[in-house]
């Protein structure tokens, strides 16, 4: 066995042992969470119940090169901490596994300590483990979703496999996989040919997934990460800070004042332009945005959310870390599971086990309802997001699923506190004791509600009409962020609506980036793009909204077809019974 244990000194600077890949493969078949930064293996085993961006972030990224997610999310003082987790080195180029959490198998050693001999990546073997991860999903949910059939990412897997990863061009794709394409057995599968279509048009735009192509491509975003750094673009503008500070001000005066003369609905719309304006806030500081010191930004954000706003900071980062790190998979991004209200791929039709939340999301009779007019319900929908939020929080805080030791373990009870008082100021000051009567009370609360809609809106946009499909384990983060996320054309003027959201694409690609140069950074980044030919979704507000109905429209249809397909299939084998 190659040597696997220990470290060595060398001058002060720490030097590492090579491990060989089938050691890494056999650590993390006997449960070690372990990943690659910078050329360096890391276990983060001891670290987990500790880590402030939770435990499913790390999860994620065991068995994969985590060094631009690492970089993108973390302050310098973590990277310094991060590297006391080192094991072992690696050399040459790191071959991604598919982390256990989604589905990736890994083999043990096989006695005595002793390793089978090295074995190539194999992509089929990825896909086989990605359709027995689904398998068991669909299976778990019930016997009423149809058999488990193609999916995105089997489809993506094989076309890298095939002609995308050669040549990318649009021919070569068809052939690949059309030579893959099973007979429609039943309703899924015939969607999933469909969505495969759909999905071949879609990629002939990017760049393939190959090795190499993304390793170049990686090659330029870290180079543009460092362009960025040298041009002062992660400066905050306290300025800009203060400019805000005197909005939100004015809002709650607003709301206040309109309140003594008892206008109540002027009254709440201000209070609704308040916790609007807050997010975006609490959004930048739950990123480390502001002052880029970690407890600094977090108490500033519990402030916001939780004491102003009664939403809580710690649910938001739980559950945001995770979406920033597999942006629009089906299965892992809690921000895109919405079941049973919507549903943005078919996918969601066969009841997918998130990992998230770790139950199915079942299509049930309450899903077939809602999806089926998910694109007339949206805004409507949206309009009860904030009452949504305060469950999830709440939800968040009584389990203490937060950090339970470590740098985060207080945040917990600080928010705690933070919910009283939102309680104790809104519900109790305004709401019971300012407002005379239960019907105005009624109008207060739903008004200041409904205002904040647009948030909801903003905050699904940039996810919703954009690419669901999983293009396998070598897919760079860079083009991962790009093809998942877009971003809203609005002018200067109209940024403090918007309140960054609408530089969505950027923010994916460099999370701490204050807000106020993430206008700045769009040049950068757009050139970035031109470079290495992926493209930069960028929608005017109406246009965007436009696309995320389409999408909502799309699956609704698809629904109606698989409603179709299952009663024709039901008659049959009714018929056959007979
Ligand atoms: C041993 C490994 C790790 C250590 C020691 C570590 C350490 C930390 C620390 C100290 C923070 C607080 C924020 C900061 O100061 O930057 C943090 C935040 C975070 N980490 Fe890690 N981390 C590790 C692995 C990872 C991995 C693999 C990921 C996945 C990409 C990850 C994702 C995050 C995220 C998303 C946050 C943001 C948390 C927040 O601000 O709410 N970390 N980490």
């Amino acid at each position: 066995m190659a040597a696997s244990t220990g470290s060595v000194k060398t001058g002060g600077e720490r030097s590492y042992p090579v491990l060989p890949r089938r050691e890494i493969e056999a650590l993390i078949a006997e449960g070690r969470k372990v990943f690659i930064v910078d050329q360096h293996v890391v276990k983060a085993d001891a670290w987990c119940k500790y880590h402030p961006g939770g435990d499913k972030a790390i999860l994620h990224m065991v068995g994969r090169d985590a060094t631009d997610e690492v970089n993108g999310l973390h302050s310098l003082d973590a990277r310094r901490m991060m590297d006391k987790y080192r094991i072992g080195r690696i050399e040459g180029r790191w071959k991604n596994f598919l982390p256990p959490i989604q589905g990736g198998r890994f083999r043990a050693r096989v006695g005595d300590g002793e390793l089978e001999q090295e074995e190539e990546y194999d992509a089929d073997l990825v896909l086989q483990q990605i359709r027995e991860h689904a398998t068991t999903a669909s299976s778990d949910a019930s016997s009423r979703s149809p058999s488990p059939t193609f999916d995105t990412n089997e489809a993506e897997l094989r076309n890298r496999k095939g002609g995308l990863a050669r040549s990318g061009s649009a021919t070569s794709l068809s052939s690949a996989d059309d030579a893959a394409t099973p007979a429609p057995a039943d309703g899924m599968a015939h969607l999933d040919i469909l969505t495969r279509k759909e999905i071949k048009l879609d990629l002939s735009k990017y760049p393939p997934p190959d090795p190499a192509t993304q390793e170049a491509i990686v090659e330029k975003y870290r180079l543009l990460h460092e362009r960025i750094k040298s041009e002062g673009l992660y400066d905050c503008n306290y300025y800009a800070y203060a400019v805000e500070v005197s909005r939100y001000t004015l809002f709650f005066g607003l709301m206040l004042l309109f309140l003594r003369w008892k206008w109540y609905v002027a009254s709440a719309f201000f209070l609704g332009c308040f916790w609007h304006q807050l997010v975006f806030t609490a959004h930048d500081a739950g990123h480390m945005g502001i002052t880029h010191n970690f407890q600094a930004d977090t108490v500033i954000g519990i402030i916001i959310a939780d004491f102003l706003g009664g939403l809580s900071l710690g649910w938001w980062k739980r559950n945001h870390n995770v979406h920033h790190i597999v942006t629009n998979s089906p299965e892992h991004d809690p921000d895109i599971e919405h079941m049973p209200f919507f549903a943005i791929s078919h996918r969601f039709l066969a009841g997918l086990r998130s990992t998230y939340y770790e139950h199915v999301m079942h299509y049930d009779a309450a899903a077939k309802f809602f999806i089926s007019l998910q694109h007339h319900l949206y805004y409507v929908v949206l309009l009860f997001g904030r009452f949504n939020l305060y469950r999830l929080s709440w939800m968040y805080l009584l389990a203490g699923q937060g950090p339970r030791k470590g740098v985060a373990a207080w945040h917990r009870w600080l928010e705690i506190a933070g919910q009283v008082c939102f309680w104790w100021w809104f519900g109790y000051g305004i709401v019971y004791k300012s407002i005379d009567n239960g019907w105005d009370r009624f109008v207060f609360v739903v008004v200041s509600h409904f205002v904040t809609t647009p948030v909801h809106v903003q905050i699904t946009l940039s996810h919703f009409a954009m690419s669901t499909a999983d293009l396998g384990v070598d897919e760079s983060f860079p083009q991962k962020m790009l093809r998942t996320t877009m971003d809203v054309d609005c002018p200067p003027w109209l940024d403090f609506f918007h309140g960054g959201l609408q530089f969505q694409a950027i923010h994916h690609l460099f999370p701490r980036i204050p807000r106020h140069n993430l206008r700045k950074t769009q040049g950068l980044v757009q050139e970035f793009c031109n470079e290495v030919g992926i493209p930069y979704a960028l929608y005017g507000f109406v246009e965007g909204n436009k696309h995320v109905i389409g999408r909502l429209a799309d699956v609704a249809r698809q629904a109606a077809i698989l409603a179709k397909c299952q009663s024709v299939l039901e008659k049959g084998e009714g018929g056959h019974h007979h």
